[in-house]
C-alpha cells in the first residue's frame, strides 16, 4: 500500500525513502543555499514572468497542505528566460510552513530559514503535455520559490488566507478566481538557481529551482492561518497541519547560480 506520506514522525521525511527510495538521489530539493559559493552568472538573464489572473481557479486542501490550482491549457500563466531554455505554464501555487515563526521554509540561505516558502510549480509546455508526463524529465518542471519573513501584513496573500476556512479538511476545494499571482513576487528579480527535484513524494528529480533572494513579508496572524489547515478530512478529529517543510539535502556536487553579483 502507497505510505500516506506526511510530515509526522511516522510517515515524514527520514521514512520516504522506502517507498519513494530517490529520496537518497543525487539531485534532492530543498539546499541550503551557501551565498559565497553561488557562481554570479552574468549569462543568467532577467526572468520572464507573465500571470494573469483570469488562469487562477480554485484552492483545495490536500492534505498535508493546500494548493491554488491554475488553468493551464489555453491562455496560461507562464515563466520564461533566466535560466530557463522553453515556456514553463503555472500549474499551481502552494506554501510551506513550520509549527514556529522560527522556520518553516524548505530552503534555507547561509543556515537560515524564513518564516514559510511559496512555490509557484510550473510545467514545461514547448515539451510535455502536461504536468505529470513533464514531471518525469529533468527540464520538465520549474519551481519560482518567494520566502515569506514574518512582518508587515500582505495585501495580496490576505483573500489566499481568508479563503482557507472554505476548504478546512482534507478534500476540500472551493472556487478561487480573478486571483493575480505576481502580488506574491517580491521587488526585486534577483535570484539563485539550481537543478532540483519535488520536495515531497514523488521527489521526482524534474525541477529547475529559482529562487528569489528578497523575501515578501506576512504577519503572524496571516502565518497563523495556514496552520489552521487540517490533515484531517471532515467529520474525523481535526488534526492541523503544523510544519510541511522538508530537511535541506545534501547539494552532493551541485552547483547554485545566482543572477546577480
Ligand atoms: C506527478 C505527480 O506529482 C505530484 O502530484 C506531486 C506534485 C508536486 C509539485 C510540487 C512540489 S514542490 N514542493 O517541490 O514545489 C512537490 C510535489
Ligand atoms: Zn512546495
Amino acid at each position: 500500500s502507497s505510505l500516506n506520506w506526511g510530515y509526522d514522525s511516522h510517515n515524514g521525511p527520514d521514512q520516504w525513502h522506502k517507498l519513494y527510495p530517490i529520496a537518497n538521489g543525487d539531485s534532492q530539493s530543498p539546499i541550503d543555499v551557501k551565498s559565497g559559493e553561488a557562481k554570479a552568472d552574468e549569462s543568467l538573464k532577467s526572468l520572464s514572468i507573465r500571470y494573469n489572473s483570469d488562469s487562477i481557479k480554485s484552492l483545495v486542501n490536500v492534505g498535508h497542505s493546500f494548493q491554488v490550482l491554475a488553468e493551464d491549457k489555453e491562455n496560461p500563466s507562464v515563466v520564461a528566460q533566466g535560466p530557463l531554455k522553453a515556456t514553463y505554464r503555472l500549474n499551481q501555487f502552494h506554501f510551506h510552513w513550520g509549527a514556529s515563526n522560527d522556520f518553516g521554509s524548505e530552503h534555507t540561505v547561509d543556515g537560515k530559514g524564513y518564516a514559510a516558502e511559496l512555490h509557484l510549480v510550473h510545467w514545461n509546455s514547448d515539451k510535455y503535455s502536461s504536468f505529470a508526463e513533464a514531471s518525469k524529465n529533468p527540464d520538465g518542471c520549474a519551481v519560482v520559490t518567494v520566502f515569506i519573513k514574518v512582518g508587515s501584513s500582505h495585501p495580496g496573500l490576505q483573500r489566499v488566507v481568508e479563503a482557507l476556512e472554505l476548504i478546512a479538511a482534507k478534500g476540500k476545494q472551493a472556487a478561487f478566481t480573478n486571483f493575480d499571482a505576481s502580488t506574491l513576487l517580491p521587488a526585486s528579480m534577483d535570484y539563485w538557481t539550481y537543478q532540483g527535484s519535488l520536495t515531497h513524494p514523488p521527489l521526482l528529480e524534474c525541477v529547475t529551482w529559482i529562487i528569489f533572494k528578497e523575501p515578501i513579508s506576512a504577519s503572524s496572524e496571516q502565518i497563523n492561518l495556514f496552520r489552521r489547515i487540517l490533515s484531517s478530512a471532515e467529520g474525523e478529529e481535526a488534526c492541523p497541519v503544523l510544519a510541511n517543510h522538508r530537511p535541506t539535502q545534501p547539494l552532493k556536487g551541485r552547483e547554485v547560480r545566482a543572477s546577480f553579483q
